[in-house]
């Protein structure tokens, strides 16, 4: 059997005091590599320290369990026992993670254990973590897999973005000021004054062409999508997306996002966030008379599943790709 070799060990000497990380990465020691010192130098260092969370390394950790299973994970379960009171009464610290073989391997225990002293706990994959407040499903920062990448955004594109933002503001305060003067301005407007912005790009720096246009485009957008969603075709796809879990929700929805600024949603794989949100918002907007008006950005972390998304938010809407719904290559790619 081989010995297991402790790759980290984090201890803090005061759990009022600062990190436990922090204290412990600078003191500069090393751990005799033989399984009677860890087990001598683990409680010895504890009656020193108080508070220990062992971070084995995974590749590394190959003892024998099976052979002592039974009793080791009694001796883990009372480490754990002991390490959740001592997290309880630390000030500064609100979780314990651990990467230990033995942790996974009695997670089950140590999960009810947490749950008796009115602790949190989950398992990330191959990270189990002890917390004081309820814990997410998936932590970014604990999957390894899938690292944390910084995704730069060109200044470019920064400007244009807040030039869109800016525009659209602008619209915004342009249109409550006219509510109530026309209720009904898209049908008022004679075809002739359409104007294509894409052959006319000066256009833009009228606003009130600007208006005209995006009236236009809207009205047109109603129309088409009221006569997709009475086509047989649409009918049968509106049924497919009444099925999903996130109608039931859509109102809810689009009350939240109509009253908040942010509003984070979550729901299980394939309830409908990624392809029926952006359209509950599309459609809504359209059935107001705005649809042109309304920008929807839409990020996927890889292209193939931003195509995937555009092709099947297109589908849906019986449009070609590229009509409203487009795609646009992940920046993170
Ligand atoms: N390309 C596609 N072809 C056929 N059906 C699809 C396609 N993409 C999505 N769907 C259907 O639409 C449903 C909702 O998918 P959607 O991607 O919106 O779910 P989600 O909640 O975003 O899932 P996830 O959390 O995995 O991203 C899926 O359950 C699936 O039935």
């Amino acid at each position: 059997m081989q010995n297991p070799k402790l790759r980290c060990f984090l201890l803090g000497f005061n759990f009022t005091s600062a990190r436990v990380s922090t204290f412990f990465d600078s003191l500069p020691f090393i751990l005799p590599n033989t399984s009677s010192s860890a087990r001598f130098y683990l409680p010895l260092r504890r009656r020193l320290c108080g508070y220990a969370v062992e971070q084995f390394s995974d590749d590394e950790y190959e003892c024998d369990f099976e052979s002592h299973k039974a009793s080791s994970s009694v001796a883990n379960i009372d480490e754990w026992k002991w390490k959740l009171g001592m997290l309880l009464r630390s000030e500064n610290d609100q979780e314990i993670v651990s990467r230990d073989k033995r942790d996974r391997r009695d997670y089950e225990q140590i999960s009810n254990l947490a749950k008796r002293m009115g602790l949190y706990s989950e398992m990330y994959g191959k990270v189990v973590v002890a917390s004081k407040v309820p814990l997410p499903n998936y932590r970014p920062d604990l999957d390894d897999k899938r690292p944390q990448r910084e995704v730069v955004v060109p200044l470019g594109l920064q400007r244009r973005v807040e030039g869109l933002l800016q525009e659209y503001l602008d619209r915004l305060q342009l249109n409550s000021a006219k509510v109530g003067e026309n209720s009904d301005i898209a049908n008022s407007i004679d075809p002739a004054e359409y104007v294509n912005p894409d052959e006319n790009p000066d256009s833009f720096l009228d606003s009130s062409v600007m208006e005209k246009v995006l009236q236009r485009r809207s009205l047109r957008l109603r129309n088409m999508q009221r006569a997709w969603q009475e086509s047989p075709e649409g009918k049968k796809m509106m049924e497919f997306r009444k099925s999903l879990p996130a109608f039931k929700e859509k109102e809810r929805l689009l009350q939240a996002i109509a009253r908040n600024q942010v509003i984070v949603i979550s729901g299980e794989t394939g309830c409908g966030k990624t392809t029926q949100l952006p359209q509950y918002i599309l459609e809504s907007e359209i059935e107001t008379g705005r649809g042109a008006f309304c920008s929807i950005i839409c990020t996927q972390p890889r292209r193939i599943s931003a195509m995937a998304v555009a092709e099947r938010v297109s589908a849906e809407r019986g449009e070609p790709l590229g009509e409203t719904w487009n795609f646009t290559q992940a920046a993170a790619e």
